[in-house]
Order: C-alpha cells, then sequence, then structure tokens
C-alpha cells in the first residue's frame, strides 16, 4: 500500500475514533444531564453544588463526628430543668444559649439565617428559601428537660452525658435534646457546604414544653400569626422507631405521629378539721382520698382501641406480624376488642388502647400525731382520640363517687385533630421518603402520639403536624421516657443528624411526584 494509502487508512480510523468518543461523550451527557434534571425536579438545586447523601460520613471527617457528639455531651450537661411553670433553671437556659452560638457558628452567622430569642430562652430561627413560592415548614423541639435524681438509681449521673457501651446517657438525650442539636447540626453542616434550601424553614426551640409551653411554643406561634405565615408542615419530637416493642411485630417500625391524645390534669383534695392523732375520726383526709384514687386505678377508662388512629397504625402493620396477628390486625371491624385485650397488658401499648389513667403525686399530712387536714392528689390523663376532655372528666366524677373528695380540673385539653397522610400528603411522605432512605428494611407507619407535645400550639397554622424523630426504641426504652438512665447511642443520635441532613434537603422537592411512583422515587 503507498504511503498515502496508508496515511488514509490512519486518518479513516482515527476519524471513526474520534466520533465515537464524541457520540459517547454526549451520551453520556444526555444521561447525566436527564438523571440531573430528574433528581432535580425531586430534591432541589443543591445536587448542582454538591451531591445530595443521607451518608455522614461522606459529609464530614472523623474528626468533626468527634465534634458533633462533644456538642450533644455539652447540651446534656447543661441541667435545662423545667420544675413548674413558674420556676425553671434560667441561668441553664442562658448557657445553653451560649452553647448554641458557639459550636453553631455558621447558622448563627448566615446570611440566609435569621435568628431570634422568644420569651429570653425560647429560639426562633428562619432559614430562607430560594423560592418564595414553596410553603415553608417548621422542625420543632424543646431544650428543656424534665428533673432527674441519680439516687433513683441512674447508672451514670443524669447530668454527666456519661458513655457506657456506645450510649451516651443523660437527662434528655432522647426528650428532647437530641432533636434539638441534631437539627442544628445538621443545618450546620449543610450552610458549611455551601448549601442553599429552595424551600424556607422555621426551626423552633422551645424552653417550657415539659411545663405546657405557654411561654415558649405559644409566643413562636403569636410571633408567626403576627407574621401571616402558614406552615406546610410541622415536625415535633413524639413517636420513633419501635424494634421489638410492639409483641408480635416482625422487623422495626417507624410510628409517625399524626395526631396526640389529649390531655387533663385532675386535682383531689379531701379537708377536715384537723387533731390529735389519739382520737382520730374514722376516716381521716389521706383513708378518703386513697379510696378514691384506689377506685380510679381500679377501674380504667374503658377500651377504645381501633376507634382512633392507632386502626391506621395496625392496618399499616398487619403484615409485618404473623399469624394469627396478620389476620387479626387485617380485620379490626371484628377483632379490635380482643386485640385491645391484648394490648393493655403492657403500660406503652395499653396508651393506644384507652385514655391513661396516672396517679402522680400524693400529698397530706404534716406529723405524724396530727390528723391531717388536707390531702391533695394529682392526676394525669392522656385522652383517647375517641373521647373527649368532658367525657373523662364526668367519667371521674362517677369513678370517684364520694362527695368528700373536690374534684378540679388543672390543665386539660382535647385530643388533637388527625393529619394527612395519604400519598398526597407533602409532610408525611417526605419523612416518610427521609426514614426509608436511612432505614429500608424500616416499615413506616402513621401513629397516635401517646404523649403531649409542643406541636399542638401550631394547630392554626398547619393541618399537618407530625411527631416523629429516629430515635431507636427496644424494649424497655420506653421507661427510660422521664425515668431512669436515659440514654442515646452515639450511632442512633449521628443518624439523627443525617435524618434531618436529609429531611431539609428532601424538602427542597416543588411537589410530590404523581402517587402511582413508589415513595422511594421521590
Ligand atoms: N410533653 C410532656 C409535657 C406536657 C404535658 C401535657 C401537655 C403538654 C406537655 C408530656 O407529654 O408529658
Ligand atoms: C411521648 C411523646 C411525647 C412526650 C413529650 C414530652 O414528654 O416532652
Ligand atoms: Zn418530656
Ligand atoms: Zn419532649
Amino acid at each position: 500500500m503507498t504511503e498515502s494509502g496508508q496515511k488514509f487508512k490512519i486518518f479513516k480510523f482515527l476519524k471513526i475514533v474520534i466520533s465515537s468518543l464524541l457520540i459517547a461523550a454526549l451520551l453520556l451527557f444526555t444521561i447525566a444531564s436527564i438523571r440531573t434534571l430528574s433528581l432535580d425536579v425531586n430534591v432541589g438545586l443543591q445536587l448542582a453544588r454538591w451531591e445530595k447523601t443521607n451518608n455522614l460520613s461522606l459529609v464530614i471527617d472523623h474528626h468533626q463526628r468527634e465534634e458533633l457528639l462533644a456538642n450533644f455531651k455539652e447540651a446534656i450537661r447543661i441541667r435545662t430543668v423545667s420544675f413548674s411553670e413558674k420556676k425553671s433553671n434560667t441561668t441553664a437556659l442562658i448557657q445553653f444559649d451560649r452553647l448554641l452560638r458557639k459550636v453553631f457558628p455558621t447558622v448563627f452567622f448566615s446570611s440566609l439565617v435569621h435568628h431570634e430569642l422568644v420569651a429570653n430562652y425560647s429560639h426562633l430561627f428562619w432559614v430562607q428559601g430560594s423560592q418564595h413560592d414553596l410553603v415553608p415548614y417548621l422542625l420543632l423541639a424543646h431544650i428543656d428537660v424534665v428533673p432527674a435524681s441519680e439516687a433513683d438509681g441512674w447508672e451514670a449521673p443524669p447530668f454527666s452525658a456519661q458513655e457506657i457501651d456506645g450510649f451516651i446517657y443523660g437527662r434528655g438525650t432522647i426528650d428532647d435534646k437530641s432533636p434539638v442539636m441534631g437539627i442544628l447540626q445538621a443545618l450546620e453542616y449543610l450552610l458549611k457546604k455551601g448549601y442553599a434550601p429552595r424551600r424556607g424553614f422555621y426551626i423552633g426551640l422551645g424552653h417550657d414544653e415539659e411545663v405546657s409551653g405557654f411561654k415558649g411554643a405559644l409566643n413562636i406561634v403569636r410571633i408567626m400569626k403576627q407574621r401571616g405565615v402558614q406552615l406546610s408542615f410541622v415536625l415535633d419530637e413524639g413517636l420513633a422507631v419501635l424494634d421489638g416493642v410492639i409483641s408480635g411485630l416482625q422487623g422495626p417500625a417507624a410510628l409517625i405521629g399524626i395526631s396526640e391524645k389529649g390531655s387533663a390534669t385532675v386535682k383531689l383534695s379531701v379537708s377536715m378539721v384537723p387533731g390529735h392523732s389519739s382520737m382520730p375520726p374514722r376516716e381521716t383526709t389521706i383513708g378518703i382520698l386513697a379510696a378514691a384514687v384506689k377506685r380510679l386505678e381500679d377501674n380504667p377508662m374503658p377500651r377504645l382501641f381501633g376507634h382512633g388512629p392507632e386502626r391506621e397504625t395496625f392496618e399499616h402493620l398487619a403484615q409485618k406480624f404473623g399469624l394469627p396477628m396478620k389476620f387479626m390486625m387485617s380485620n379490626l371491624w371484628l377483632f379490635a376488642p380482643l386485640l385491645g385485650r391484648i394490648l393493655e397488658r403492657k403500660p406503652d401499648t395499653n396508651a393506644f388502647v384507652r385514655t391513661t389513667t396516672a396517679v402522680t403525686m400524693f400529698n397530706a399530712g404534716v406529723k405524724v400525731n396530727i390528723i391531717p387536714s388536707l390531702a391533695e392528689a394529682y392526676v394525669n390523663l392522656r385522652i383517647h382520640s375517641a373521647q373527649s376532655l368532658k367525657e373523662v372528666l364526668d367519667l371521674i366524677q362517677s369513678t370517684v363517687g364520694d362527695q368528700r373528695v373536690k374534684i378540679e380540673l388543672v390543665d386539660g385539653f382535647d385530643p388533637l385533630p388527625v393529619s394527612s397522610a395519604d400519598e398526597k400528603s407533602f409532610g408525611f411522605q417526605i419523612i416518610k421518603k427521609t426514614v426509608l432512605d436511612m432505614f429500608p428494611t424500616v416499615t413506616v407507619a402513621p401513629g397516635i402520639c401517646i404523649g403531649n407535645t409542643d406541636s399542638r400550639h401550631f394547630k392554626d397554622l398547619t393541618n399537618d403536624i407530625y411527631r416523629f424523630a429516629p430515635i431507636w426504641f427496644k424494649p424497655g426504652d420506653a421507661q427510660r421516657f422521664h425515668g431512669i438512665n436515659e440514654r442515646i447511642s452515639k450511632k442512633n443520635y449521628e443518624e439523627l443528624v443525617v435524618f434531618y441532613f436529609s429531611l431539609i434537603q428532601n424538602c427542597d422537592i416543588q411537589k410530590l411526584p404523581e402517587p402511582h411512583s413508589s415513595v422511594h422515587e421521590l
């Protein structure tokens, strides 16, 4: 072959190689832009700036992981105890404010974030979104904790944040400082990475949730109402990931609270003329009140299992039970009464069955040789969604059945409205997606929050209030709530940070995809 013939052949070969490379490059670019476009539609702009990820270790290094745990421990050590509506540890609340400013500088100095103190010790953050037509949401948590005494049997001092077997022990580790610190830590990392939300959102941190929220949360609501704020949804503390807690349930279940029980705190009192204990009446004030309290405990409120949002919970979870429970849960129309009798056997599942009655305080007597002039007891009830506050008070009246016992309602409210949880429910689906992205084996179901939260104050600002944090509860862990040895594993705390880290990004979605697609494709 002549030299020119060879050159021509080489030229032709090169031409083919270059054009195929160009076609391949074009093809790759097209695929990548379709994927980015589709993901962009689903998860917002930040992909353009940096890859969205659920994996914290892709975002932070080992040193930062140590740092986030140190920040959390420091928060636990500050004794932000609420004793009563009138008595809080304000020094600790001020210390806590200083801690937040110290460990989350990017949050406090970002031009995207507006921070204000509310009622001196609560915090309201507004994180501006680039797309003003997207309705904002609220992440809610509380700084205050209930009292704790090491003498009650703690394995580690309740404000030490001591590590034992990978768990951080302390009051507030689950209720509610892990969400407080988890939300802000997630935002700190997002802002540091150059993330800017499309959908604006609020972060509310109340300082008196454990004693009603009338100063913190209620003032945050007042400010929001003054500014005409409407919310897409609220996510507050509440239910969790239950793993082995509901007997017979195969695998962990993330229950997202779509309502919460009502509450009533009732004061019972008996008074009579005091006297010398050497000449006692047949019954003293203590005896009369004790008998009344005993009648309340011996006559629990009626079983209402299946008449509230718990119905949806068990219908969602039915497939995760073995027979016969699966059959029974799929036919609650027939088996609800029987299931109620099964679930009422344990305190944490009895709370799904009825209005619960807890005698929590009993005070009487001043001296061993004086007939007590006054005996007082407080009863705390959490009202099932199918009952009203008035019905409960009437039942207490009839059960006590003794004119000598004075009955007073200290504070109370009806069960809360039920939030949406269908495939069109933005907040529910975003929370569900975020949970499933992190814990693919978990079953997500709507649930009734058996305790009460600050979120109830926000019911005029949104129809959709959810009570959930991805805190992992094994059997017995529910007793740590307001109990002894409250704790969270280091791993679970990091998961909380990732959860909020992902949730904030997932909320940038313009709108939910059509219902036919699985939640995972959001
Ligand atoms: N969250 C606490 C305190 C509280 C009680 C009642 C109403 C509101 C808040 C609880 O559920 O016990
Ligand atoms: C049990 C779920 C909510 C409890 C709220 C609290 O005790 O702070
Ligand atoms: Zn609490
Ligand atoms: Zn709480």
